[in-house]
């Protein structure tokens, strides 16, 4: 019989292993990026009111379909793509493979193959906006799967940790963007992902932490992110309003939209 106290302890247990795992990432991220405060992440969440889940998903294997087929493409798709909408998601899976990669805006899906002994860190919308271009540019790694140089930060590498980021420098008119590219101010793009249901004879099983601030948490460019020449891209917004528009639009809008700032020539006079 499924024993639920047992199960919910054990969930529990995990949930403040990998919440400490997280959280030395994100402060690790801040150090090397010289912000004064190194728990300016971490903080948000760590606090008690943090909105952080834990998911568990399970993709049954598809059967009987002929591989060539668009509608057995279609029908693989176990979770469409996306980018995740909180500070910093925490995945660990079975040995199935499934989730794929999305660097650029090309449509061309790299497969992560799957490996139980890893964590793989996803960087969420949240954290999107400060830390990616500067660990890029001195620390990208080549992908052994793909060959495609990923930037990866290097302490992360000690925890056995893949961070999948995009490689692209920032471009605004890029629909990928999430919270985190608030907080950079637009430097940061999180990645897009998605999982396929594998057509062998396994089920990919999965369990995502996502790291969240509280619903009150007021999401905006960090001061060290905004300048004369790198104006504030969007408007500050919570946490709660963030998450509402996340939830109200389809899995792979970008929601990023609604809280940009519309920069015009007087704007951009009133900071020079
Ligand atoms: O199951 C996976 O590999 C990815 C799932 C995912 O992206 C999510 O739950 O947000
Ligand atoms: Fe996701």
């Amino acid at each position: 019989m499924f024993n639920v106290s047992f199960y919910s302890c054990t969930a529990n247990d995990y949930i403040e292993a990998v919440k400490e795992l997280a959280s030395e990432v994100l402060d690790l991220v801040a150090e090397r990026l010289s912000i004064p405060d190194k728990h300016v992440f971490s903080r948000q969440i760590k606090d008690v009111q943090s909105d952080s889940i834990l998911r568990f998903n399970h993709y049954p294997p598809v059967k009987n379909q002929d591989p060539s087929s668009k509608a057995c493409k279609e029908n693989q798709i176990g979770f469409g793509e996306h980018s995740d909408p909180q500070i910093l998601t925490i995945l660990r899976s079975n040995d199935v493979a499934g989730l794929e990669i999305c660097l650029q805006d090309d449509g061309f899906w790299i497969p992560v193959p799957p490996d139980p002994t890893q964590f793989y860190v996803i960087i969420g919308d949240a954290l999107r906006v400060s830390v990616l271009n500067h660990l890029l540019s001195t620390n990208s790694v080549i992908c052994p799967v793909c060959k495609q140089t990923t930037q990866t930060y290097n302490a992360v590498l000690e925890y056995n940790v893949i961070m999948a980021s995009t490689t692209e420098a920032y471009n605004p008119n890029n629909c990928s963007g999430g919270i985190g590219q608030v907080l950079t101010n637009g430097r940061f793009v999180s990645v897009r992902h998605r999982a396929l249901a594998n057509s062998s004879r396994n089920s990919r099983m999965s369990m995502m932490y996502f790291g969240a601030p509280p619903l009150n948490a007021i999401i905006s460019p960090l001061p060290q992110f905004v300048s004369p020449q790198n104006p504030r891209l969007y408007r500050p917004f919570t946490w709660g309003e963030y998450k509402k528009a996340a939830y109200t639009s389809r899995l792979g809008d970008c929601r990023l939209d609604l809280f940009k700032l519309h920069i015009t020539d007087d704007t951009l006079a009133l900071f020079s």
